[in-house]
């Protein structure tokens, strides 16, 4: 959906690299999707020819894969490799040309680039609302550096505060008896926790991985994050969550004054 963003400020170059005409009168208005696009061009900025790369999925991400695969086909970045977080976001890297390896051959990532569903006032993040949360927290742990774009509407007070999803990726076997764990480590917070699905007839989303998700909504602040954490991985039947916590060391916020960057 495109939201107008009547204020944005976006400097001449920023706008110009992603396309977008500079207002010529003060009532130009910019959209969600054209803060978005300035957004992940300025996280590409991070990037140096020679650097292993991580790719992010989503919406956000997709936009700084362009990007680099824009500036590699204008020479303006080489000898880029990249890590794809998804089998999605592997198949628009290879049909950009961006050279791709994985984990087992590139163990140390340079950077990677990704979105996000909820920022903290930390920078502790949720992701996953896309399902693709194993590999995205795989490939970016093994980071040096983990650059995170949203727009302003991601960012919570906590952690579970916008009300949305956290989602757990579980295995398929007896997941209801994982799911029905998962409430109630979180029954103070009010916790409800509900398989994804998708499409009309509502069947189980299934990750690249294989595995389900549940997702967890809170009443309440699940409180302690890393005693959260811990709870949740010590499961017998969970793969992995969405909490990414102390991960992002910067995260660029494009909100309706501009961008807003901050370093962990
Ligand atoms: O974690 C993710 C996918 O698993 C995404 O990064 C997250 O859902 C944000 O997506 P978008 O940029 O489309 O808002």
């Amino acid at each position: 959906m495109a939201i107008p963003y009547p204020h944005f400020i976006a400097t001449e170059n920023a706008a110009m690299d992603a396309g977008i005409l500079l207002p010529s009168s003060p009532s130009v208005v910019f959209t969600q999707d054209d803060i978005k696009k300035i957004a992940a061009y300025k996280a590409v900025e991070y990037v140096e020819s020679g650097m292993v790369i991580g790719l992010g999925t989503g919406s956000t991400a997709k936009l700084a894969v362009d990007r680099i695969g824009e500036l590699l086909r204008q020479g303006k970045l080489k000898d880029i490799v990249g890590i794809p977080t998804s089998k999605i976001t592997h198949e628009q890297a290879l049909s950009l040309g961006i050279p791709l390896s994985d984990l087992d051959s590139h163990p140390v990532v340079d950077l990677a680039i990704d979105g996000a569903d909820e920022v903290d006032p930390f920078l502790n993040l949720v992701k996953g609302r896309g399902g693709y949360l194993l590999r995205e927290k795989m490939v970016e742990s093994a980071c040096k550096k983990f650059i995170v774009v949203v727009d302003e509407s991601k960012l919570v007070n906590y952690i579970g505060g916008s009300g949305l999803a956290m989602p757990v990726e579980v295995i398929q076997f007896c997941w209801k008896f994982t799911a029905e764990r998962l409430r109630r480590l979180f029954e103070e917070a009010g916790c409800v926790a509900k398989l994804r699905t998708f499409g009309e007839k509502e069947e189980p989303f299934v990750t690249d991985n294989g595995n389900f998700i549940v997702d967890l909504y809170f009443e309440r602040s699940i409180g302690d994050l890393k005693a959260a954490s811990v709870a949740i991985l010590q499961l017998a039947g969970v793969v992995e969550h969405g909490m990414f916590l102390d991960m992002a060391t910067t995260v660029i916020v494009a909100g309706e004054l501009g961008l807003t960057v901050k370093n962990k």
